[in-house]
């Protein structure tokens, strides 16, 4: 196994060191003293403009920046994730997301298999599935069309779906409608299926291993209900199932054992992680929502991104770039979040698709070689939708004593029309974005507020200290390609991250324990008293608790 490099001990590294502490950011005096600023650190990614411009970032900073890169082998690793290599180690699997996206002209064989023959198979089954569902061609038990798809899944089964169908909502075919059951919780379960009509409804089991234990009651307790509105209404079951649930999996011997016909079972490969997978056959909701056409434009995105990652040399590698730049506020500045606001009302779940990405990717504590990492790791991600952080948590990010980089997301053309009298709201909109980042960069200084008048006591309050750095990017639209490529970006933000630590991003051993745990206190929440007596003390009198108060 491949040791991974302590980035600690790199020279690039006591460089950064050396530069943090010399470095007085002063993004006022940078601009001012450098009119090419602005344009030497902005960036063409498809069809994103990334501007770093208002990073806490010289030109000494990225060249070392770039340095550690390649001190720590990033080209090498990412070369290695693109050709199959078994980079999840702790699971001895490839890292394949990229072949997802890759043309059906391109050859890549891992293991013994082309997989890229596979997906194109796979992608042409899905294609046809949908374009059926769409035209009305596919028919539930009684004759009618679909009208509903939900989608059933939790993590990378659902996140990534429910992000993009909101994005894309402007491309949804008329008359269809997705929706999305993930929590176990049954209340989630009861509250989508409640006012659907089972004869025009289609249920997507989407679940990687098919074991997990949300998704598979969830998918059980539809499928009751589905047949009891059937009951409700005489409609024969016989052969319902079959017409109304389809599954997405890796595992289709699994399927199978839950009654799903494997001609409605659309696979994947254990090549593609979970939270790397929106892209595959677990995208099958998306494909039936938005139409083949749209989803092979999404997926021409990510590729146009994935190539931009492959063949740029680190200092133009906006992706890397990227990704050191979270490295540089993690390790030096210490920053412990990282905020992702998108003045997009239609990315208002793109921040918690991004948590997933990121912190199951990134949030560990020893290396790929089982060695405890050198240094933090795994930053906090988190946002909403611009303007509504404004009113909310932008003051802590404004005038708070903790540095949280953030990357500010819009588009230039808005899916609906934005006349509101004379007034363009779009543009009151971006004025908001583009207001925001400046005055995190530049800030207030006392002489600005006292020269308002306002009186000196409440001075310090309203000094705004500027030097919080901000990505600004910025896409014409928001199309199918655009959300492919702010997916591909983040993806390789995080793989870039995860290798200067040492991380192996594709596992997720953290999340374990706790599933272990609920399967163990089930039986003791549910009366079994030498169960409850096994737990601890806590725990045993939250259960008492519990069953004293439950009718
Ligand atoms: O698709 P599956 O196998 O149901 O898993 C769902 C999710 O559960 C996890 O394994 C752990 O939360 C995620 O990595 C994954 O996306």
């Amino acid at each position: 196994m491949l040791t991974p490099v302590d980035p600690t001990t790199t020279p690039a590294w006591a460089a950064l060191t050396a530069l943090h502490d010399s470095l007085t950011p002063d993004l006022r005096a940078w601009f001012a003293a450098d009119p090419g600023r602005a344009e030497r650190f902005s960036y063409e990614l498809g069809d994103l403009f990334v501007d770093l411009s208002k990073n806490l970032l010289t030109d000494e900073v990225r060249d070392t920046l770039v340095a550690l890169a390649e001190q720590v082998d990033v080209p090498g690793r990412r070369d290695a994730m693109y050709a199959g290599e078994h980079i999840n180690v702790t699971e001895d699997r490839a890292v394949l997301h990229t072949a997802l996206r890759r043309p059906a002209t391109d050859t890549l064989t891992v293991d013994g298999q082309d997989v890229v023959a596979d997906v194109h198979a796979t992608l042409a089954k899905i294609y046809a599935f949908a374009e059926r569902v769409r035209s009305g061609e596919w028919t539930g038990v009684t004759g009618k069309p679909i009208e509903t798809v939900v989608n059933i899944g939790i993590g990378g089964s659902d996140l990534g779906p429910v992000m993009v169908y909101e994005a894309l909502r402007p491309y949804v075919q008329e008359g269809l409608t997705a929706r999305f059951i993930s929590n176990i919780d049954p209340t989630d379960c009861a509250e989508k299926v409640k006012d659907l009509d089972p004869e025009t409804t289609l249920f997507i089991i989407a679940s990687k291993t098919f074991t997990t234990l949300e998704t598979l009651t969830n998918a059980r307790m539809a499928r009751d209900w589905f047949l009891a509105a059937l009951e409700a209404k005489g409609i024969p079951t016989d052969g319902a199932v079959a017409k109304h649930f389809v599954a997405v999996s890796t595992a289709l011997d699994k399927v199978a054992e839950f009654g799903i016909d494997p001609d409605n079972a659309f696979g994947f490969w254990n090549w593609v992680g979970g939270r790397y997978s929106v892209d595959s056959a677990v995208g099958t909701v998306l494909a039936v929502a938005i139409g083949p056409e749209s989803f092979a434009d999404f997926l021409a995105g990510f590729r146009a991104v994935d190539e931009h990652f492959a063949t740029k040399a680190p200092a133009e590698n906006v992706p890397m770039l990227m990704g050191l730049l979270n490295v540089w506020y993690v390790n030096f500045f210490k920053a412990a979040s990282h905020a992702v606001l998108p003045y997009a009302q239609y990315l208002h779940r793109f921040p918690a698709y991004l948590q997933q990405l990121t912190m199951e990717s990134n949030g560990k504590s020893v290396r790929w070689d089982g060695s405890p990492v050198t240094t933090e790791t795994g930053e906090i991600f988190w946002g909403e939708p611009g303007t509504n952080g404004q009113h909310a948590f932008y003051q802590l990010i404004h005038q708070g004593t903790q540095l949280i980089p953030a990357d500010f997301i819009a588009v230039a053309n808005p899916a609906h029309p934005t006349k509101d009298g004379g007034v363009d709201v779009h543009e009151l909109f971006l004025s908001n974005y583009l207001a925001q980042t400046a005055a995190l960069a530049f800030g207030k200084t006392a002489e600005e507020v006292r020269a308002e008048g306002t009186p000196e006591d409440i001075v310090p309050a309203r000094v705004f200290s500027g030097n919080r750095p901000t990505t600004s990017i910025l896409a014409p639209a928001l199309t199918p390609s655009v959300v492919g490529q702010l997916i591909a970006l983040y993806e390789h933000i995080t793989f870039t991250q995860g290798i200067v630590w040492g991380i192996d991003s594709f596992d997720q051993w953290g999340v374990e324990l706790g599933k272990k745990l609920a399967l163990e206190i089930a039986p003791a929440v549910q009366g079994d008293e030498a169960a409850l007596e096994a737990q601890d003390a806590s725990t045993q009198q939250l259960i008492r608790r519990y069953r004293a108060e439950r009718h």
